[in-house]
């Protein structure tokens, strides 16, 4: 298994280094966002259902790209990643198994499977990887492939899904979760639905960019994707064509560099991005707490302070609404804010694992059922701390970042996972921060 890939610059920082950063130094200056880590992801599934080669330009630098590659080599398809674009051309002979190794290690295994069983019929798949913050379901997942005419089966290695003869067959899912709608399940449903011979219906789906891109890059493709109030529906049977698509600027990380900025009372400019790229929810959260955000006539967005940071209440929810995935960065944010300040996650059951590592800066957080709570402003001192997933390490960075001291932050594995350049964006902007090996006790 070789997929041929460029070393990324994801790959200049390995897991066991640890960050070391000296807070107090406000952001300026301008960088440019990759391209968006989980809108890529799910592309690199739609490419591998195409009938032709497909490139995805503006694919991130980051780890999960080199993990979804080695997963569609793994499977028959002939990958390159170069230079940030993404390249696949179909297989020849699908082999239908999703590594179960590397299946474990990115949250998209289930809708690469979708892929792989609408292609041939049948797969095998491990649970899928991510951030380990909650237990996250995969039962929509599952009933789109049964609905789509797959048996399912599971043992201790993994689950099993076989379509008949036929292949899949068009179907009608409701992807809607007590949390609402699941936006994996949605793009494992679209990408059944485009190679089943007929019409399908996808009802509650998601919005998020993620579902709307992978829907855009298939209708870009010839197959047919319609939106109404019903929901999803998808014709599909054809041939899918092949051709280039770009990954959307990555609005995580716009969202992690703005707080950045605005924790330390600086004021920086965003290529990659405009203002239309951030969910409603992400603007109108960042503008109760004094944020300015605006499109600069090059395309770019420029964020300034409006004045002191001011404390906010707000909730999680789906596309448009606040991120799950800037919850975090927002809560380091608010350390600097004067109040009481109160996020409310509607997504997850829970996710706080970035409350130990700020209480640790010395910031008053707290968690009250969904709702982590920030009072502030907090005077922050340098600590050493360890992130256990992909948006904890970004916001203990963002308490570095503003902390008196210098600061060592562990966890390295998971900022790889998602950002391809944020250490080097941070120094840009004037950070002072440096990688160093992490030290091993004499033996
Ligand atoms: C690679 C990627 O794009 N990951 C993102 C994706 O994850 P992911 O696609 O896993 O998130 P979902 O939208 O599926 O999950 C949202 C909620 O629905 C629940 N659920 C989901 C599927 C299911 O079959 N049953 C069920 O109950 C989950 O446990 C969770 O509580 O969307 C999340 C929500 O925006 C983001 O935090 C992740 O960064
Ligand atoms: C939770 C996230 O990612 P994943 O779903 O890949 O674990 C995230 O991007 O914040």
């Amino acid at each position: 298994m070789s997929a041929v890939t460029q070393a990324s610059p994801s790959s200049a920082v390995t897991d066991d280094m640890v960050v070391q950063v000296t807070g107090g130094r406000p952001l300026a200056g301008r960088i440019t966002v990759q391209g968006s880590k989980n809108i890529a992801l799910h592309l690199y599934a739609a490419a591998s259902l195409v009938d032709a080669p497909v490139t995805l330009l503006g694919a991130p630098a980051i780890l999960d790209t080199d993990v979804c590659a080695r997963l569609l080599t793994h499977t028959g398809a002939q990958v390159t990643v170069m230079g940030g674009q993404f390249t696949v051309a179909p297989a020849e002979w699908v082999r239908p198994v999703i590594h179960p190794q590397l299946g474990r290690r990115v949250r998209t295994t289930c809708v690469l499977a979708a892929a792989v069983l609408a292609r041939c019929g049948q797969v095998s798949f491990p649970q899928p990887g991510g951030d380990a913050f909650c237990a996250r379901l995969i039962d929509r997942h599952l009933a789109a492939m049964e609905a789509a005419g797959a048996v399912v089966s599971s043992d201790e290695t993994g689950m099993f899904a076989q379509c008949g003869p036929g292949g899949v067959r068009p179907f009608a899912v409701d992807v809607g979760t007590p949390y609402g709608p699941s936006l994996g399940a949605t793009v494992t449903a679209l990408l059944l639905a485009a190679r089943a011979p007929g019409t399908s219906l996808i009802t509650s789906p998601s919005i998020e960019p993620e579902a709307t891109e992978t829907a855009a890059f298939l209708a870009d493709r010839g197959v047919c994707v319609h939106w109404d109030a019903a929901g999803l529906h998808v014709t599909g049977g054809a041939r899918i064509a092949g051709g280039t698509f770009v990954v959307a600027g990555d609005r995580i990380e716009a969202a992690t560099m703005i707080m950045a900025a605005a924790a330390t009372g600086g004021s920086i400019r965003l290529g990659g991005i405009t203002t239309a790229g951030l969910p409603d929810g992400l603007t109108a959260a960042l503008a109760d707490a004094g944020v300015h955000l605006a499109d600069t006539p090059g395309g770019e967005v420029h964020m300034a302070l409006a004045g002191p940071l001011r404390a906010v209440e707000a909730a999680t929810g789906p596309h448009p609404g606040l991120p799950t995935d800037t919850a975090p960065q927002l809560a380091a944010m608010l350390t600097q804010a004067h109040g009481a300040s109160q996020i409310t996650e509607r997504i997850y059951p829970q996710r706080d694992t970035h409350l130990h590592g700020l209480t640790a800066f010395g910031a008053a957080v707290s968690s009250r059922g969904p709702a982590v709570l920030v009072h502030g402003a907090s005077r922050l001192r340098a600590a050493q701390v360890e992130a256990s997933d992909i948006r904890a390490v970004t916001a203990l960075l963002l308490a570095g970042l503003v902390a008196e001291g210098t600061s060592t932050i562990r966890g390295m594995y998971h900022l790889r996972r998602g950002y391809g350049h944020l250490l080097s964006n941070l120094a840009t902007l004037g950070a002072d921060i440096t990688t160093i090996p992490e030290a091993r006790p004499c033996p």
